[in-house]
């Protein structure tokens, strides 16, 4: 029995002959919030990418749900399918669409061709859209134009988006670049508000903004876990402190 949601056992894998992530074992629990940091090249984009399906690592396992599903046997689209969601860094909303007409997009309705044909926005998919948008801070910006929107309101409504498809399991990576001083302090309540009822997982180079997170910390060195625990305890392994000072 599994009790993670989420768990990588033992994976590898290099591309030319380089090791991006070597033996790398870790897990997340159901309804966690955790931070990865660690050095430019730790390897933390490609752990996000074998989860998703994107990479495949040469030797590991990676276990989903109370199932034990392996998702290296899965596509990209099964694992999304799954409940895995993932946060790019760049928002990709469709600018020229409201917010209301994104999130609507965005919602998981499962419609057959002939109820798609008739479809009439029903109120049911109206209050999940005004749900959705109190729960990103859009809620006053419902008809504007995603365009005209700020870059960090963008990313909150991407956030909206993926949160529209119920995943258990949220990958983000570096939401917090380029945001302003107000935008990340949003973010991070956004992301903890997110968390309550689902994993989230941020990759984050910020560490006022992992402090603020206030979770579990794993740092990846190497492509491999170099220590995990709360912030205060990771920075102070020397480890992690040579490692970040460029030993
Ligand atoms: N497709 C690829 N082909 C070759 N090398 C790659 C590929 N993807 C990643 N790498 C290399 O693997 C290592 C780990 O990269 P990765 O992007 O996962 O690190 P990261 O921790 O996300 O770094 P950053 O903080 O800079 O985003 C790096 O040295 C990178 O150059």
């Amino acid at each position: 029995m599994n009790e993670a949601l989420l768990e990588v056992r033992d994976i590898s894998v290099s591309f030319d002959g380089f090791k991006a992530i070597n033996a790398l074992s870790f897990s997340i629990a159901e309804g966690e919030l955790r931070a990865i940091i660690g050095p430019n090249g730790a390897g933390k984009t490609t752990f996000m990418d074998i989860v998703t399906g994107k990479t495949k690592p040469d030797a590991g396992e990676v276990i989903w749900g109370e199932k034990n599903v392996s998702l290296l046997k899965r596509q990209e689209s099964q694992i999304a399918r799954l409940g895995v969601g993932r946060k790019f860094q760049k928002p990709t909303v469709f600018e020229e669409q409201t917010v209301y007409e994104n999130l609507l997009m965005a919602l998981d309705n499962d419609r057959s061709p002939f109820a798609v044909l008739f479809y009439r926005h029903n109120e049911n998919d109206n209050q999940r859209i005004a749900a959705l948008a109190e729960e990103i801070g859009l809620q006053d910006h419902l008809e504007k134009r995603s365009g005209d929107l700020s870059h960090g309101q963008k990313q909150w409504l991407e956030i909206g988006m993926l949160l529209a498809q119920e995943p258990r399991l949220l990958l983000v990576d570096e939401p917090a670049a380029g945001m302003t001083l107000e935008e990340r302090q949003k973010t991070v309540d956004l992301l903890r508000r997110a968390a309550q009822t689902r994993a989230v997982v941020v990759v984050e180079h910020d560490m006022d903004f992992v402090r603020n997170l206030d979770c579990r910390v794993t740092v990846l060195h190497e492509g491999s876990v170099l220590a995990e625990g709360s912030l205060d305890h990771v920075t102070e392994n020397q480890d992690v402190i040579g490692v970040y000072l460029g030993r």
